[in-house]
């Protein structure tokens, strides 16, 4: 059973995927009210209102996946979640067309002076001349930031006879092109727009985009609209040139804090205003709660999500193609690590095959979580694999080979330790599974699963007898045994796997035995 704390206003109708399955249990409590519980959750469900801070993850020990019914996740600590490998997904294209129109009613709103009337008439005056406002066919809309929301509300204004000027330094020329807009200089675009609205995130280099210095650069009269975020245009900065007139009106449905308070913006007749309504509708909020709980669903099912933050993007059917090698590839780092018990420097990984072909980034962040996991006490796995590599001053590459050894696919690892390198190779055989082809130099075939026992030791007969015999003494089964050597006389190996791990006295007892080199327990 997997317990699922939902802490902000989600659509009812959307959980409906997760409160059918009989594995999910829902409670919908805000934090403050779920204190006492917060390290029994599995899964956390929000939209912008819960802060997910780092101290919130401290307390939700348990937790393996944040959903967010929304777009922005700049409530969510995402560097501080992927640490912990927490997967963290978001619903980026449920809401956007709630967005555009509500930035399009806005748009309407301010230039029409819609609210201020409004407020007018019921307040039983009848002010006509008051109001007089400026019609869209004609002006020059610019937009800035022009990702899924930007587009739509360029094809709004297009249909409203607006010249749409885009700023996005990530745009196409073949894509605005497509959509009838042009690409500017963020400059140009501040010179020349009658009206500008931005839809960027929030991040380091939007966080005060409006200030003071390119505010100066607009046309005298503009109108301003934000329905991203709050900050982007910098709230402190408009105040004076709402004050002298040089900014006609502006639109904010989103605040640097929210609720904004007794802000000195809300006391502008020409600022309108409204809660964070962009993403407000029916519509909407069902779309979103439904992408996110069906994907906390496909989550907990073991199948991939599609919508990460913090991981590589993979489809249904991608995964349903990387899913074997994902597996082997685990096994695989975890084998490498335990038998190369030193501290090692870098992981180099080689596909051949038809593995090769596949989306074999996530199959090496794979082999990395498996690598890591018996070096790191702290939850590891595909999210934070490869930060905690970066964090060890682990490095890892990726190669592509033709040499697939006689196998239809082979990977191949390649520890470099102190001193000292180790190879594994491994190939996933449909209707016969994975197993390990290749040994530290020896080849030899058996399959990566369970309580594995590692042997080396001189090429003698009897050898097998011997270590039989000590596995029996203290009632340990062997249930598989793989031998393989270099040469007859040589060196050589053994892989067993047995059905109970053994302890620190057997292991012992293994290595007293005489022409045996090396004994390593490998747990998988
Ligand atoms: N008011 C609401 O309720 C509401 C609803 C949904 C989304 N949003 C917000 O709207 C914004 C846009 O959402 P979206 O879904 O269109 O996102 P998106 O990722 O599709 O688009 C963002 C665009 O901004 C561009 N960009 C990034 N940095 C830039 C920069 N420095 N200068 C110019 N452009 C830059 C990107 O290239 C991208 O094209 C986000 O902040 C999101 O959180 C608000
Ligand atoms: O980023 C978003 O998706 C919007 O800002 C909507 O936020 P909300 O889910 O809190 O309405």
């Amino acid at each position: 059973m997997f317990r699922i704390l939902v802490s902000d206003a989600i659509s009812e109708e959307g959980l409906t995927p997760l409160r059918k399955s009989e594995q999910m249990e829902i409670v919908q409590k805000k934090v403050s009210e779920a204190e006492a519980e917060l390290h029994q959750f599995d899964a956390l469900l929000v939209r912008s209102a819960t802060k997910v801070t780092e101290e919130l993850l401290s307390k939700m020990t348990n937790l393996k996946i944040i959903g967010r019914a929304g777009v922005g996740v700049d409530n969510i600590d995402v560097e501080a979640a992927t640490k912990r490998g927490i997967v963290v997904i978001n619903a980026p294209n449920g809401n956007t067309i709630s967005a555009a129109e509500h930035t399009f009613a806005m748009m309407a709103a301010l230039v029409r002076h819609i609210p201020q009337a409004h407020i007018s008439v019921k307040s039983r005056e009848w002010n006509r001349s008051a109001f007089v406002g400026t019609e869209l066919q004609g002006k020059h809309l610019g937009i800035i930031g022009f990702g899924r929301i930007g587009s739509e509300v360029a094809k709004r204004a297009r249909a409203f006879g607006m010249t749409v000027h885009v700023y996005d330094p990530f745009l196409t020329k073949e894509r605005a092109e497509k959509l009838g807009v042009s690409i500017h200089t963020l400059d140009e675009v501040l010179a020349c727009s009658d009206i500008i609205t931005v839809h960027t995130p929030l991040t380091k280099e939007t966080k005060g985009l409006l200030g003071e210095k390119n505010l100066a650069k607009t046309k005298k009269g503009v109108y301003l609209i934000n329905c991203a975020r709050g900050g982007i245009i910098d709230e402190q900065a408009l105040i004076p040139f709402l004050q002298n007139g040089h900014v006609a009106g502006v639109a904010l449905d989103v605040f640097e804090q929210e609720p904004p308070g007794d802000h000195p913006l809300l006391k502008f007749d020409n600022v309108i205003v409204t809660p964070h309504l962009g993403a407000s509708t029916v519509e909407a909020q069902l779309n979103v709660a439904t992408q996110v709980a069906e994907e906390i669903l496909q989550f907990f099912e073991g199948k991939p999500v599609t919508s990460s933050i913090n991981l590589p993007a993979l489809s249904k059917d991608v995964y349903d193609k990387i899913q074997a090698f994902y597996h082997l590839a685990k096994k695989m780092g975890m084998i490498a690590s335990q038998y190369m018990n030193i501290p090692v420097q870098e992981l180099s990984v080689t596909y051949a095959g038809t593995v090769a072909d596949l989306e074999t980034t996530y199959i090496t962040r794979s082999l990395l979580a498996g690598f890591l996991r018996p070096r790191v006490a702290s939850t590891v796995n595909e999210v934070n694999a490869t930060m905690i590599a970066k964090e060890r001053g682990i490095t890892y590459g990726e190669k592509f080979s033709d040499e697939t050894h006689g196998y239809a696919n082979c990977i191949s690892l390649t520890v470099h330790g102190e001193n000292k390198t180790f190879t594994i190779k491994g190939s996933h055989i449909p209707n016969y599974g994975d197993r390990i082809v290749h040994f530290d130099g020896f080849a030899i075939d058996f399959a990566p699963e369970g309580h594995l026992l590692y042997i080396q030791h001189q090429d003698r007969p009897g050898m097998i007898g011997k270590v039989g015999n000590v596995l029996g003494e203290h009632q340990v089964n062997i249930a598989t045994m793989q031998v393989g050597r270099q040469e007859a006389g040589g060196k050589a190996i053994m892989l067993l796997s047995l059905d109970k791990p053994i302890d620190d006295a057997v292991t012992q007892k293994l290595t007293e035995i005489e022409d045996i080199d090396a004994v390593k327990r490998l747990e998988v």
